[in-house]
């Protein structure tokens, strides 16, 4: 299947020197939600922008459904929608004016049907009429969403989606997401919300101080990287781990109360069975236990640690 955006050597300096994209290569498959995750600063804004035409790359070359950006850029640009962080709108326009305005930028024809159905399904039909600075926070975003959908894009980017937005918003926009998804729409989020990647996403990728240090299929980054830890509550608080618990890989936690033993779950031997039998003859005894699967938070915290790690060794 061909791509519907694919990233080839991509790298960005500003003016002030400071490189903040390197070497980024990245194909997005059509009808796929793909979330770029990384710390600030890591340069998700800046890829996002130059997608959308906002920055000029330093190098490299982007392509949409075949149109390369730079010498086919409106062709390329009309098959992109893009919910900013930022929340900039014509404050004393009403939303139904902003919404097709924004359908007009990209000479697309009016379509009141579609704009009309846009509107319902984000709960602002009953606000077209109203001032933009009249409504909530949560509703500006909401005419954002509208605004970059308004032209019927193939690719929607989000950024930050739902910094600051409450619950309801939320879900509703992952409702909103999903349903896009359905109907064929492609769609790229950054999120700091690993929980929301965790929901939503297809695949991944993590971007770490200008370069993407990973692209994975979610449930085979859980899976690959995923470690289970075991926790043994002891009965008697322990000062050490016991010399003769040495092959095992454990830990001392809450004060010598807690024995924790982190395992790989899909080896073929884990050890746990072994290690109770071995505290059992040692006479170690424990009052409860219980297992967790590292989350893709956790996984991406070791990631980009270790990405930053190996920057600094590098210079
Ligand atoms: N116009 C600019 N001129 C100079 N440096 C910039 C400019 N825009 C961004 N940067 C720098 O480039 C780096 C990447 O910024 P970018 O906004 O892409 O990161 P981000 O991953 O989106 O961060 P956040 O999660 O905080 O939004 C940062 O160090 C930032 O200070």
């Amino acid at each position: 299947m061909q791509p519907v955006l694919s990233i080839a050597g991509l790298g960005k300096t500003y003016k002030s020197g400071h490189t903040a994209l390197s070497d980024v290569d990245l194909s997005i498959n059509k009808g796929e939600i793909f979330a770029l995750l990384g710390p600030n600063g890591a340069g998700k804004t800046t890829l996002i922008s130059i997608v959308c035409g906002i920055v000029t790359p330093s190098r490299g070359t982007v392509s949409v459904a075949g149109h390369d950006h730079a010498r086919d850029y409106r062709a390329a640009r009309s098959m992109i929608g893009l919910v900013p962080q930022e929340l900039h709108t014509d404050a004393f326009e009403t939303v139904l004016t902003t919404v097709n305005f924004s359908r007009g930028l990209f000479g697309k024809p009016r379509d009141p049907a579609y704009i009309e159905q846009l509107l319902k399904d984000l709960t602002l039909w009953d606000k077209r009429d109203s001032k933009i600075m009249e409504l909530s926070g949560g509703m500006k975003r909401r005419v954002m969403i509208a605004k970059a959908l308004s032209h019927e894009p193939e690719i929607l980017f989000l950024d930050e989606p739902t910094a600051g937005v409450d619950v309801e918003l939320r879900r509703d926009m992952w409702n909103m997401v999903r349903g896009l998804r359905e109907r064929g729409v492609t769609i790229i989020l950054t999120t700091h919300y690993i929980e929301e990647a965790e929901e939503m996403a297809d695949r991944v990728g993590v971007i770490s101080k200008g370069r993407l240090i990973l692209v994975e299929e979610k449930n085979a980054l859980i899976k690959k990287l995923g470690r289970k830890t075991l926790t043994l509550n002891l009965a008697e608080p322990l000062e050490s781990v016991p010399e003769d618990l040495s092959q095992w890989k454990l830990e001392l936690a809450g004060e010598g109360h807690e024995l924790v033993y982190e395992f790989d779950s899909h080896a073929e031997a884990t050890g746990v069975p072994s290690l109770l039998r071995r505290l059992s003859d040692l006479g170690i005894a424990f009052k409860d236990l219980h297992t967790r699967q590292s989350s893709l938070e956790d996984i991406f915290v070791g990631l980009v640690h270790s990405s930053a790690d190996e920057a600094e060794k590098a210079a």
